[in-house]
């Protein structure tokens, strides 16, 4: 209704006059003075206030946040007597101001800046906090990993992801700027071409000049529409999908991979054309460039939550393995120096960078989600570790197009992240973080947001790219599939210790915990060794053929294979049968699992063919007997 009223109310065909008039212009120029002046301060002002709110823990934070957001919820003229009481010519800091600065505020254009500053920063503050707030770490983080030093992450990532939060919070800043009142009134005056803005003019021409008033009030009513229009909610913090119904979808899934992924790429590195090997030469003050020629070596004690040492020759894979909360995540943190928790003396090559920061370390991350840079393509993002090595764009542009070529998303390079699939998004990460000239690799279960046959293909290129790379990668996996197919070495966490380290078919023949044991897919029961077998800890007696000195604490191994499944009582050579019950029955590839619950022993998994599956009449539910032969279990000294 009261906007009906001002549109039913104004006099159109005085509105030209009005908003002609010499006062009138006067005032509106003064109020843009004022206004863009009240929004390069809060910038000023509000920026560090908003990040300080999202990003540093102190004590009293809640205080703070309340008295930067008071000024919402004050009346203005309540915030007019307190900036009179602070800065005015009695007031607390006002005389010094003058004496020391020769600055007074109050009845000066100055005094309106400040009042109208002091009521429109807090929606600043608050916007651009909740925007900083959303963003998540990792993206910060990685571009940190790609050797950008803070500053310029906070200008290529922290800025371009927030802008929207930013862009509103300024935009809303101003015209709450522009349409303030009482705080200004009260604490500058009204004084005409001083502080005398059109809030204020609306407000005198309302006692003899009503019809002015209105026409000067539609104005800033129109001000007021256009930017809330233009924002279209986007400080709610759910912006408009822009692009989102126009964006190409993205090509059926992982296109064929260019020629540069086959054979000819596995002798990458030195299958660069001879301009990349100029270039690269032309990087003087690259020294890590994972060229073959050179290699790292790492060395690595971690303190601290995880506990252990780590030595690799150049070229290892590990796979980090371990239950949730082993500490797999903040051994890669402590190697990237980004985590208090665990303390990594790090050594890659002869370069001893535990001093460093994370983004002098030459350590490349490749965090769960992939974190590629949603505002910049996969060309850039891949150029991004390039760019901020200094290597000049056109040069960082076109070493990026080859890491992407190679990794087989090069026809995808000027897609946005939101525009690509799980798997060519897992690429462009990849190629993000070997195109960062790393010494040492991090991927955090790179392959765990793709589906069965896309992980296979996408594991088979990483196996290849990763067979170039002249420094040690660690790979933490929950898959086993993963840790024995790309690993040369498989590093078992439990506690933030290594319980073992060892080649994938050491720790599948002999794992040292029931946890890595079933991991990988075999039975494993722990007990304690007896003269000929071991005595479960579950209940239970199992039969041998190399036993353990008496007494000792051993797991034994049973691969599900070797498991019989019969449906009567088996006689002969089998030492150890057990009589059972079928739980579960579930396909993996062109096999059968099948989980038998026995009063007489643990729970066993056999691994049969759905050809004997039919044969045996097994379902869930039936009575079957089972049988180890003793010289089918492996015992492992724990
Ligand atoms: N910021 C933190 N502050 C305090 N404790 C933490 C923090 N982050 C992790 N932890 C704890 O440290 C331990 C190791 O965590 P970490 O994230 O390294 O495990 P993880 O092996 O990566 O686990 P997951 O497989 O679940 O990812 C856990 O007990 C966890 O609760």
């Amino acid at each position: 209704m009261p906007l009906i009223g001002i549109l039913v109310r104004t006099p159109w065909r005085d509105l030209g006059e009005h908003l002609g008039s010499p006062g009138v212009v006067e005032a509106l120029k003064l109020s843009l003075v004022v206004s863009l002046w009240a929004l390069a301060l809060s910038l000023l002002l509000g920026v560090p206030l908003a990040w300080l709110l999202a990003r540093v823990e102190f004590k009293g934070k809640a205080l703070v946040r309340s008295l930067v957001l008071l000024p919402m919820v004050l009346p203005p003229t309540v915030g007019g007597v307190a900036l009179l009481l602070g800065f005015g010519r009695r007031g607390l800091l006002g005389p010094w101001l003058e004496d020391s600065f020769g600055i007074t505020l109050p009845f000066h254009t100055s005094g309106a800046v400040v009042a109208a500053t002091f009521v429109a920063m807090p929606f600043l503050v608050i916007s651009l906090e909740g925007a900083l707030g959303g963003l998540r770490q990792s993206y910060e983080e990685t571009a940190a990993s790609l050797g950008a030093s803070p500053v310029r992450v906070f200008f290529t990532v922290t800025l371009p992801m927030v802008a929207p939060g930013l862009v509103a919070g300024a935009a809303l800043t101003w015209a709450r700027a522009l349409g303030e009142f009482g705080a200004t009134i009260t604490f500058a005056g009204n004084l005409p071409g001083t502080t005398q803005t059109l809030p204020l003019q609306v407000y005198l021409l309302l006692q003899d000049q009503p019809a002015a008033a209105t026409s000067v009030s539609l104005l800033l009513l129109a001000i007021a529409m256009a930017v809330l229009i233009a924002l279209r909610g986007r400080w709610t913090g759910t912006p408009i999908e822009r692009g989102a119904v126009t964006a190409p979808r993205p090509a059926a899934e992982e296109a064929p991979a260019p020629a540069a992924t086959g054979p000819g790429a596995e002798t990458y590195p030195d299958a660069k054309t001879d301009t990349e090997t100029e270039m690269r030469t032309g990087t003087e003050t690259e020294t890590g460039t994972g060229t073959g020629t050179e290699h790292w070596p790492l060395h690595a004690t971690v303190t601290g939550f995880n506990r252990l040492t780590l030595r690799a020759e150049p070229g290892t894979t590990i796979a980090v393995v371990g239950e949730n909360g082993a500490g797999k995540t903040t051994l890669l943190r402590a190697l990237l120096g980004l985590t208090p928790r665990a303390h990594a003396e790090l050594r890659l090559g002869d370069a001893d960078v535990t001093a460093l920061p994370p983004h002098k370390r030459q350590v490349a991350w490749v965090p769960q989600d992939g974190a590629l840079f949603p505002h910049l393509n996969a060309l850039a993002n891949t150029a991004y570790g390039l760019r901020a090595r200094r290597v000049p764009r056109s040069d960082a542009r076109r070493e990026a197009q080859a890491w992407l070529d190679r990794l087989g998303v090069g026809h995808l390079a000027h897609r946005k992240p939101s525009q690509l699939s799980g798997g060519q998004a897992q690429r462009v990460a990849l190629a993000r973080a070997l195109a960062a000239r790393p010494r040492l690799l991090l991927l955090d279960e790179p392959l765990a947001a793709l589906d069965q046959t896309t992980r296979a293909r996408v594991r088979h290129t990483l196996r290849t790219h990763l067979a170039g790379f002249g420094g040690v990668c660690l790979i933490v996996t929950h898959d086993p599939v993963e840790a024995v197919s790309l690993a040369d070495r498989v590093l078992v966490l439990a506690d933030g210790r290594a319980l073992q380290d060892a080649p994938p078919a050491e720790v599948s023949r002999h794992p040292r915990s029931p946890w890595v044991a079933r991991m990988l897919g075999r039975n494993a029961w722990p007990g304690i060794a007896s003269a000929d077998g071991l005595a479960l800890a579950e209940g239970g007696r199992l039969v041998v053929a190399e036993a353990l000195p008496e007494g000792a604490q051993a797991l034994a191994i049973i691969a599900p294979e070797a498991v019989s499944v019969h449906r009567d009582r088996p006689g002969g050579s089998p030492r150890n049968v057990w009589p059972g019950t079928v739980r579960e029955i579930t396909a993996v590839g062109s096999r059968l699992r099948v989980l038998i619950g026995s009063a007489e022993a643990p729970d066993l998994v056999a691994e049969i063919t759905p050809d004997a599956a039919a044969e045996l009449g097994l379902a869930d539910g039936s009575e079957v007997w089972t049988s180890v032969k003793a010289t089918e279990v492996t015992l492992v000294g724990l």
